[in-house]
This record gives C-alpha cells, structure tokens and sequence, in this order.
C-alpha cells in the first residue's frame, strides 16, 4: 500500500524514524495484503455521447440526473446514437466500481467488488471491456455469474458540459443475498455503497443483498459508507434516508446538491453540520467551491490549525482541523470539527466533464481510513493508535488529498484515474506549497 501519511517529511502525526512499517515496507510486496475495502455496485459500462437538450428531452430524460429507461427506450436511444455516429467513449463504469477502481489505483492495494457479471463473455463485449477497464489491484473473484447482460449507463454531455445519466438496468439488480461473503466484509476497512442500489424493480435481489452486507459490517464493526448518487433519489424520501443514516452508516458522502435534498440545508457546511447527527463522517463536495469534511474528535486530543482561521455559517469552524477523526461510538468527549479546501490549483483550465470528481474524493478519504488500518495491524503499539482512530491523517490533510485527486479526475476524461498521482507528490505537501 501507498502510504498517505507517509509522504516525505511533512508529517502532522510524526512517526519515529525506526518505524517498523518502513522496514516492512522495504520488503517485497505481500500479494494478500491485510487491508482493504469492499464496495457494491450496480455493474455498468458508461456510453458516452454528445447531444443537444432536445435529445435529452426525447427520450424523456432530465437533465444533469440520473434515470432509469425501459428496454425498448435503452434501444431506440441506442440505435439513434450510433445512427447518428454521436458515440465518444465506453468504459467501465457504476460510480461504486469507479471508486474501487480509483482506490486501487492509488493505494496500490486491494480492493473487493461485489456485483454481477456475465456468464459468457465474449472478447469486445461490453462485460469484457469493463472487465479489461478494471485495476488488476481491484478482485473481482467474488462477483456473482448471471445469465445475460451487464448494465448499461448512457452518459449523454450536453453542449454545456452537462451530464446526464440514462440507465439501461440489463442483470445488474440480480445480485443476491447469498452472493455476498461475510470474510470479506468482517476483514475489510470499510463497505462502500451507493443510494442507487435501492433504485430497482419490487422482487429484484439487490437491495436484500446490500441489507445483508450491512448486516456483517455491524456484526464486525466494519464502518458502513454511503454516497448518495443523485439528489433524485434523496429527493423522493429525505426522512427515509435521515432515518437508513442514522441505523446503518457511518461516512456519507455526497454533492451539495444532494446535501440540500437530505438536509434541506443549502450551505454546504449547515447540511454536513446536519448530516453529524446521523453519521461519523461527512464529505461533501460543491463543485467550483471545493470541498468540506465534518467529523467528530476526541477533545483531550484535538489539535489547532495552522491555517487561517475561517469565516462562515458556523464561525471560525476550521478550528480543530488539524485533528484526526474517530467514530462517534469511540470518543469518549466528542468534539465536532470542520475543514473546507478550495479547488486544487483553482481547477484544470479546461473541464471537459465533471463526471465521477466526486467518486475520486472518496476514493482518496477511503484509501486515508484503510492506511490507518494498516499501520495499525502493522505497528499496533505506536503512539499514534492510542486512541482508536478512524483516519491515518488530520481532516484537513483528508481534504487536500481528496480535492488533489478530484482534480486528477477532472483534468482526464474517464472517471477512472488512469495512474496514480506522480512519485513526487508522495509528499503533498510539496506539491501545495510550490504553487
Ligand atoms: N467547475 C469546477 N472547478 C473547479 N473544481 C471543480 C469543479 N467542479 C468540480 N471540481 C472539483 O471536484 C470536486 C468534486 O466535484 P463535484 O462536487 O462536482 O462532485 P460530484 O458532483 O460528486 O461528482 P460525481 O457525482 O460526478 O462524482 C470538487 O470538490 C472540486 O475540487
Ligand atoms: O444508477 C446508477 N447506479 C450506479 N452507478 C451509476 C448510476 N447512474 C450513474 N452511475 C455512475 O456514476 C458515475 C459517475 O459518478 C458514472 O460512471 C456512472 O456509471
């Protein structure tokens, strides 16, 4: 694993220079790594397209979300996109395989998804492209066989740069409860979900399956994430995903849109305020604005800030950023803090799409918790796991990383990072304070 807290010398948790990690870490690579994450998504390769609104109009999408189209729709629209030669991309999609993909990337670890997957693939098929668009770092050993066809996702940019999204389901809801394997998630650092695994037919497995995995994340203590996917979804039932919060997650991830939707609160720092009294951890993201994170600390071990101290809804709220996060259940005074991050270099010149920034962020706070988790088992007696932590780095160290890599994400065209972040900037801090 690459290791977040580790770059170069600016450490804000300092490790002793004998550090028995280091020594490990000089040792040749384990192939069964001890940690990693384990998400569940909805199969699917992204189509990508560009059309003008009265496409989107048509086949009576709606625009910048994400919605779920009949077979006869999914064909027609098919057919007038290749009819039409309006077909840019296909790659390898579903915004949980994109995070586990993205984390696998950066971590250079393991990463485990669960989902479906054609019985029969044949070479150029799109279960074979998204196969061959996955890490090899990402097993894909557990998925559950089906007999048909993977999802399809029509990823349709407007003329503005606006995307939305048109599901076409084919297998991808037919994952099963007895599908999902309880080592798996009693070993891992984290379960990642999505609001979208919901959305299916009345009698489709899927959402069985995802209560299963829920139901072996408590049974091992293993920290529930959710990312809530569009605000559509939030929109239809805000109290029933307050309440589904509060019971089952533990780190909510989510845009500020979606935010509004849950919250009813439009300032992103109110709704991830808000969203603490449900769950541990909040990241939400706000486009142009950049990014916030809200957690919870333990007081006697909370730290300043270095940086200026910021103005908002909540005063001076970045205060303790410099503190690292714990699940509630863990602290014995818990104290909330607060960390916000402007875009990265202010953003690439040029955004193509925005499409799966949001997946990246998450993809770097997961790979911070997992980190924790392998120092931990590594070096269990270091001072930095006298108190029973949840990140590896201080919020705002989780907020640099995560707003570095959705910048990463913007400034190529898939959601899926291609490669790492460069050697170099195995010290971020370097790669901030040139600017
Ligand atoms: N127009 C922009 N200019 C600068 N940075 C941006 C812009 N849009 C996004 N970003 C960066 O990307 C991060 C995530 O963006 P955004 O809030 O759009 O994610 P999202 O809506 O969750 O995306 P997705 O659902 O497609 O993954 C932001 O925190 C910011 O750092
Ligand atoms: O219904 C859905 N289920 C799972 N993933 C989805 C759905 N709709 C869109 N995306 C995925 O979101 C990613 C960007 O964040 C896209 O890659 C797209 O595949």
């Amino acid at each position: 694993m690459k290791f977040p807290g580790k770059r170069k010398s600016k450490h804000y948790f300092p490790v002793s220079l004998r550090d028995p990690l280091l020594l490990q870490q000089a040792q040749p690579d384990n192939e069964a790594s001890p940690s990693w994450v384990v998400g569940i998504d909805q199969t699917l390769v992204d189509i990508e397209a560009r059309v003008d609104d009265a496409f989107v109009e048509r086949y009576g999408l709606s625009l910048g979300h994400s919605l779920v189209i009949e077979d006869d729709v999914a064909e027609a629209l098919y057919q007038e996109l290749v009819r039409e030669n309006l077909i840019t991309h296909q790659f390898a999609g579903g915004t949980i395989g994109n995070t586990m993909h993205n984390y696998s990337v950066l971590a250079d670890d393991r990463s485990v998804l669960l989902g479906v997957m054609c019985n029969n693939i044949t070479p150029g098929s799109y279960a074979y492209r998204y196969l061959g668009n996955t890490s090899s770092r990402t097993d894909l050993n557990y998925l559950q066989g089906v007999d048909g066809a993977i999802g399809r996702c029509f990823t349709l940019i407007s003329e503005q740069g606006e995307r939305t999204f048109a599901i076409s389901p084919g297998h991808m809801n037919q994952l099963r409860p007895e599908s999902i394997p309880e080592a798996v998630i009693a070993g891992a650092s984290a379960l990642v979900l999505t609001s979208y695994l919901v959305r299916c037919k009345p009698g489709e497995p899927m959402p069985q399956a995802t209560m299963t995995a829920i139901g072996y994340a408590k049974k091992h203590n293993v920290p529930v994430v959710l990312t809530l996917g569009t605000k559509y979804v939030i929109a239809d039932n805000p109290q029933w995903w307050r309440d589904f919060l509060k019971e089952h997650v533990s780190i909510l991830a989510m845009n500020e849109e979606e935010a509004l939707a849950l919250t009813g609160e439009s300032d992103p720092l109110l709704a991830s305020n808000k969203a603490l009294d449900w769950v541990d951890l909040v990241l939400c993201t706000a486009g142009p604005v950049g990014l916030y994170m809200a957690g919870y600390t333990e007081e006697e071990a909370k730290r300043k800030t270095q940086h200026p101290l910021l103005p908002g809804a909540i005063a001076e709220f970045n205060q303790y950023e410099f503190s690292r996060v714990m699940r509630l259940q863990d602290c014995q005074q818990p104290l909330r803090i607060f960390s916000h991050i402007a875009p990265y270099m202010g953003g690439p010149e040029k955004i193509m799409n925005t499409n799966g920034a949001g997946d990246g962020a998450l993809a770097a706070l997961l790979h911070d918790i997992t980190a924790n988790n392998y120092h931990r088992s590594n070096v269990p007696n270091s001072s930095k796991h006298k108190f029973n932590w949840l990140t590896y780095s201080s919020l705002a160290q989780v907020c640099k990383y995560a707003n570095r890599v959705s910048y990463q994400v913007l400034n190529q065209h898939s959601p899926r990072l291609t490669r790492g972040l460069p050697e170099r900037e195995d010290s971020l801090e370097e790669a901030y304070w040139e600017r």
